[in-house]
């Protein structure tokens, strides 16, 4: 396996009161291009300090990030992020939030050419000239990721994008993103807390512990999709990572 990604010991210090916490302690770990990678964690154990950190949002103390070999120092239009709510821009239409990152980078034909085929790959394509405020959560949550994708970045940062949404709703959501991955082969990076979901969508999955932020371990789950809660193999991973979040 090739690494796309790598992160290399990646610490990180965070304020908390007035001394220094060490919320992230040596992450390593690589990720292969389109591959799909779950991280889990409980709450307060660095998941999304780590997706921020490689998104360039927050800046590691030490440690090394790189990308096709590249160290990365910052934001950029090679890593797209989507959080748990989804930050669309409320006084713009949906086709005109999913354009937005394209503005000034490609012609306005090219635009709603992404735009037009984004919304057909999300279930949206009735919904061009809707506000974000007419759509349920779910809808919103596929317009953030389609907003997400239309600048084509080389990397997807899914900071728990369902954990708000209905069981039922979630699930849907989960079976169209694995769908979406499958098509765009996207390489992902998909924080939850919820291990049914890592075992729904994860080709590996990645164990955090908290006090100090750490990775415990990193399951492999080569398994075909979609896959049956009743598979013995998924049930036994299911035991040994259960196992993992035992206090
Ligand atoms: N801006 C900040 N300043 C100081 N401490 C922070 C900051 N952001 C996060 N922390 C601390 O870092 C630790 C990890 O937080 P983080 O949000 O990354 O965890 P998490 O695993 O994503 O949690 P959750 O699942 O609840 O979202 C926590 O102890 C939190 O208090």
């Amino acid at each position: 396996m090739a690494a796309f990604l790598e992160l290399k010991d990646i610490c990180k210090n965070l304020p908390i009161g007035r001394e220094p916490v060490q919320v992230l302690k040596n992450i390593s770990f690589e990720v292969a291009a389109g591959e799909l990678v779950c991280i889990i964690g409980k709450s307060g154990c660095g998941k999304t300090t780590l997706l921020k950190t490689i998104a360039g949002l927050e800046k590691q103390t030490s440690g090394q990030i790189l990308l096709s070999g590249q160290a990365l120092n910052g934001p950029g239009r090679d890593r797209g992020m989507i959080f748990q709510e989804p930050r669309l821009f409320p006084w713009l239409t949906l086709e005109d939030n999913i354009a937005f990152g394209l503005k000034g980078h490609v012609s306005k034909a090219a635009r709603h050419k992404t735009v037009t085929g984004l919304l057909e790959i999300v279930g949206l394509k009735d919904y061009a000239k809707a506000w974000p405020g007419q759509l349920s959560g779910g809808m919103a949550q596929r317009a953030a990721i389609a907003r997400a994708l239309a600048v084509d970045p080389k990397i997807l940062l899914l900071d728990e994008p369902f954990a708000a949404l209905d069981a039922l709703t979630r699930s849907k959501l989960q079976k169209d993103f694995l769908d979406l991955w499958q098509n765009t082969l996207k390489t992902c990076i998909h924080v939850t807390h919820d291990l049914d979901e890592a075992l729904t969508l994860g080709q590996r999955i990645i164990i955090l512990h908290s006090n100090p932020g750490r990775i415990v371990d990193i399951i492999s789950l080569p398994l075909p999709y979609p896959r049956s809660p009743e598979d013995p193999e998924l049930k036994s991973v299911k035991k040994r990572l259960l196992s993992l979040f035992v206090d």
